[in-house]
């Protein structure tokens, strides 16, 4: 398939959720309600047991979290992380709208899940992070991480619970979410979903969920965690074209110190939805986006990976046909290089 297909199929996929969203605003009693929040909030509702499971752990961590040694630090770190890419199978788009949620607690299989991850730079994303403590342990310098969002539901909840270990273990000083400003590929975030995920947990009758949303909630009050939701993020562009398109968000960008990227369609629009050679380097298929240090934490989904090592592509293509887009192999790719 030629690369300008797999492009043309973005913009027609960004323009139908568009046509849904002008539908919606030509109903004036309508035009503020989401199409698709019934499913959102019932793939929240699915992984309850999930939430709950990582609402006790992230709460004993934080109970221990000024004792902790750089080691224990740096573990607990490398779980969440994947916990927050395994939070991306649960995607309502590639179910077509069906149920995705997380039943089973997300810690126990991590280490199963450990050669799904084909490429897993963690550590290059733990040196960005520790670079700030081992350079300046005193320093008031703020150290920004900046979240581009993919789905609500489990997934935005894996997001949050990452945020506030980061923010707790003071690895950052302050987080800025990217969300969507409108009803997007069925399950991607916006505000509303931000605001209800917290209010949710905020109602909760279990001690922790409902520590934890207050707490967030202050964070979002404090500005301590900081919600975006530029239009750029609802075009079909990729990220190349930013700086020329969309300049404040370029703008807004390199003022982090490190951009998590969730996502499949992130990382179609991040390495400009082209059929690299597999063995492309990252730093070659991102053609110039670096507005600062970046990672994509992606579950596969559509037909393009780049950064594999030579010949593994043919071996994973033996193994199984479908690994590009069947969402069970993921990368934790990072790039601090300008190309
Ligand atoms: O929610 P994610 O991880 O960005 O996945 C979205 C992906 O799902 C699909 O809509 C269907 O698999 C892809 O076209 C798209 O890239």
């Amino acid at each position: 398939m030629p690369s300008w297909f797999t492009s043309a199929w973005l913009y027609v996929e960004c323009y139908m959720y568009r046509r849904v969203q002008e539908a919606m605003a030509l109903c004036p009693p309508l035009n503020d309600h989401d199409v698709f929040s019934e499913l959102k909030q019932k793939s929240f509702f699915d992984s309850q047991k999930a939430i709950i499971s990582l609402c006790d752990h992230l709460g004993e961590v934080l109970n221990k979290i000024s004792g902790l040694n750089k080691d224990e630090v740096k573990k607990e770190f490398q779980q969440l992380l994947q916990v927050c890419l395994w939070g991306n199978k649960c995607d309502l788009s590639i179910s077509a709208g069906k149920d995705n949620p997380q039943k089973a607690s997300p810690l126990t299989g991590l280490n199963d899940l450990k050669a799904k991850i084909l490429i897993d730079d963690t550590e290059a994303v733990w040196a960005t992070l520790e670079d700030k403590l081992k350079k300046n342990p005193s320093s008031t310098q703020c150290f920004r991480l900046d979240i581009v969002l993919d789905n609500a539901g489990f997934e935005l909840f894996t997001d949050l619970v990452l945020a506030e270990f980061l923010l707790a273990s003071k690895l950052v000083d302050q987080i800025h979410f990217h969300g969507k400003c409108m009803p997007w590929f069925i399950s991607d975030v916006t505000k509303e979903d931000v605001n209800f995920t917290v209010h949710l947990l905020m109602a909760s009758n279990h001690r922790w969920s409902s520590k934890l949303g207050a707490t967030w909630r202050s964070h979002l009050q404090d500005g301590s965690w900081v919600y975006h939701d530029h239009m750029f993020w609802t075009f079909p562009h990729e990220y190349c074209s930013m700086e020329a398109i969309a300049p404040d968000l370029y703008a807004e960008l390199k003022r982090s110190n490190l951009i998590l990227f969730k996502g499949d369609l992130n990382y179609r629009k991040l390495t400009g939805d082209r059929q690299w050679d597999h063995t492309t380097a990252f730093e070659t298929a991102l053609q110039g986006f670096h507005p600062s240090a970046l990672c994509s934490l992606r579950a596969l989904k559509a037909d393009l990976q780049v950064g594999l090592q030579p010949g593994m592509a043919e071996i994973l293509t033996a193994a199984d046909p479908d690994w590009m887009v069947s969402g069970e192999y993921a990368v934790i790719q990072f790039s601090d290089a300008k190309q």
